[in-house]
């Protein structure tokens, strides 16, 4: 686990660049929080909401909007919370069947623009370098990301999954891996303590299901700066995000 300074020097780090510059907020909570939303869930509820960050699952979308109702409906996110958004590949884990660059693409292009953009690192080394550049121009931060719904590779090949994706230079990495047994889990943690402290850029990772909520409660104390929950029980994203209100309780 990290000592005290060096998660707070680095997470306030991160923080002062990402919200206290940009939002000017307070935060009362030890990580950032991301609750996911669609456009068929109550919208009031996700913004008054204690989450600093929507994430706009368009893969979650029965189709996806068409530009007048994207530009709206971001307008009303960003007026009220940061926005990631974020179109999940099948292969991700994700219902997204349309080609994922050009849906990346189309989004960075609109003159409305997210605060966060999701960059799948599995869409290959060509692609991932292309929307990471086109980000950066368009001044959207960057989380380059890698799920596995199946496993958690074991130590050497998690840090080198890591390592791979930070040299990519995103703004952001992130993992969330599925454990079979609480050892995967701790060994996630474990793993995060030890890349945070050599990355250039935040982390951010979660084990999966049941077994990892453990991970999306504590995944602070060891350097994952931004956990996901739901606003409820019917709203989740991924197995085993907690409802907001349980997480602040535990916290
Ligand atoms: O990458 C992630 C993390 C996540 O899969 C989770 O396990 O909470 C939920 C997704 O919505 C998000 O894009």
């Amino acid at each position: 686990m990290l000592s005290d300074k060096n998660y707070s020097l680095k997470w306030y780090g991160w923080c002062t660049k990402l919200l206290k510059d940009q939002l000017k907020l307070n935060l009362t909570h030890p990580a950032l929080i991301a609750v996911p939303f669609t456009t068929q869930m109550a919208l009031t509820e996700i913004l008054s909401s204690a989450a600093d960050i929507v994430e706009w699952r368009l893969d979650l979308e029965m189709t996806l909007p068409d530009k007048i109702q994207y530009r709206d409906v971001l307008k009303q996110l960003k007026s009220h919370k940061k926005v990631l958004l974020t179109y999940r590949s099948k292969q991700e884990g994700g219902e997204g069947q349309q080609i994922y660059e050009q849906v990346v693409h189309d989004i960075l292009a609109c003159d409305v623009l997210p605060d966060l953009i999701d960059i799948e690192v599995n869409q290959g080394a060509e692609v991932v370098h292309q929307l990471l550049a086109l980000a950066r121009d368009r001044r959207v931060m960057s989380i380059l990301s890698l799920h596995n719904f199946t496993q958690t590779p074991d130590e050497n090949e998690l840090v080198s999954l890591i390592k791979n994706m930070s040299d990519y230079h995103p703004d952001v990495v992130k993992v969330a891996m599925m454990p079979k047994q609480l050892a995967d889990v701790e060994r996630l943690l474990n793993v995060t303590a030890k890349c945070h402290k050599v990355l250039t850029q935040p982390l951010i990772t979660m084990s999966m299901g049941d077994l990892g909520k453990k991970s999306r409660i504590i995944g602070y104390q060891y350097g994952s700066e931004l956990t996901f929950a739901t606003t409820s029980q019917t709203t989740g994203s991924a197995p085993g995000q907690l409802i907001i209100t349980d997480l602040l309780a535990q916290w």
